[in-house]
């Protein structure tokens, strides 16, 4: 167990939409490495999804869904840093897990310029996980992406499976662009030695002075892409399966170059178990995910993130797969 004069360490997990944050934050959340963490998790959406995504542990888990952790809610992160200092006893370091669209620097910056914050903690890690299928055609018009490479000590290249080996020495030689000395780990759903990602003081604050002189002085103004919006889509009723998939599968089709992400909780009818979608791009994954709890809201919940997507059709045709009741119910 950590003493109190010892700095606690803070690993902050980044990554474009969609790259596998979350599936590394579950890894670290299960896997034996015999250390205890509280957890932030920031994300982008109305409606929160992301939090019923990471698995149950016995780890705390802050949401703080009013914002983007990069702009308006940095408040609340050292709020929430300065609660969990005042029990530095029941976890050995803080992970955070940023929105897609996060430019790390405002959240790195937080561990210097913050004095409280400073004297208890230690950033010891930016790890940028990459979608090697879709980097490529996102990285150039996507800031916040080169920015969180830019970053980054340690750069997990994941979705491996999805991807030729010449495509991945392609997306390899783009991030050394960008970034010539962090440490690039392959993977398939994230699937590293995770006690060698913990606690390994990583993080060197003069190569990030090198990428940004300004890191330590000012405030960072960050503007987000104002073309990438987000909407969510919520309803009570039960939901069609048949219906929903097909919706499903030809949204995903008809608007995937566009779609940067989906995320669904879904209540179909007849069914027991909650149903998770998830698609970047037209990649569609969707899977019962456990039993609705006793007392829990059977309640439909989607996210959208994209480029101008055409809300309304979207929000059409979702509406048309509500499973139709008997009128003798
Ligand atoms: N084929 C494949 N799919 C993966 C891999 N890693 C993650 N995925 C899938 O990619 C999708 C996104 O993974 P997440 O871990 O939720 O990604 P994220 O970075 O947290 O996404 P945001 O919600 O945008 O922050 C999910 O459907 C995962 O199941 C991988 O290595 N290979």
């Amino acid at each position: 167990m950590s003493k109190q004069s010892n700095p606690t360490p803070v690993t902050v997990l980044t990554g474009y939409l969609g790259a596998g944050k979350t599936t590394l934050l579950n890894r670290i959340l299960t896997e034996p490495h015999g250390r205890r963490y509280a957890v932030i998790v920031n994300e982008f959406g109305e409606v929160g999804i992301d939090n019923d995504l990471i698995v149950e542990s016995d780890e705390d888990v802050f949401e703080m869904n009013n914002g983007c952790i990069c702009c308006t809610v940095r408040g609340d992160l050292i709020r929430i840093i300065e609660g969990l200092m005042r029990r530095p006893h029941r976890f050995d370091g803080i992970l955070i897990e940023t929105t897609g669209l996060a430019d790390p620097a405002p959240v790195a910056q937080t561990f210097f310029v913050d004095a409280d914050v400073r004297s208890k903690t230690r950033l010891d890690s930016i790890i940028t996980v990459v979608d090697a299928m879709h980097l490529l055609g996102e990285i150039d018009r996507a800031h916040e992406a080169q920015e969180q490479l830019a970053f980054a000590d340690t750069i997990i290249l994941n979705k491996i499976d999805l991807v030729s080996g010449e495509e991945i020495a392609a997306v390899e030689q783009r991030i050394r662009r960008i970034n010539p000395t962090a440490s690039i780990l392959r993977s398939q759903r994230c699937d590293i030695d995770i006690a060698s990602l913990l606690d390994r003081k990583a993080f060197d604050l003069d190569r990030i002075l090198e990428v940004e002189p300004g890191f330590l002085e000012e405030e960072h103004d960050h503007e987000h892409d104002d073309h990438v919006t987000s909407f969510s889509l919520v309803e009570r009723g039960p939901m069609d399966p048949g219906k929903f998939l097909d919706w499903l599968q030809m949204t995903v089709q008809a608007f995937g170059m566009d779609m940067l992400r989906m995320k669904g909780i879904i209540a179909f009818s007849d069914d027991d178990d909650r149903f998770v979608v998830q698609a970047v791009h037209m990649l569609l994954e969707g899977d019962h995910q456990r039993p609705w709890k006793e007392g829990e809201d059977r309640v439909t919940r989607m996210v959208f993130i994209g480029r101008d997507l055409p809300r309304d059709i979207i929000s059409d045709g979702f509406l048309k797969c509500r499973a139709i009741r008997q009128a003798a119910e």
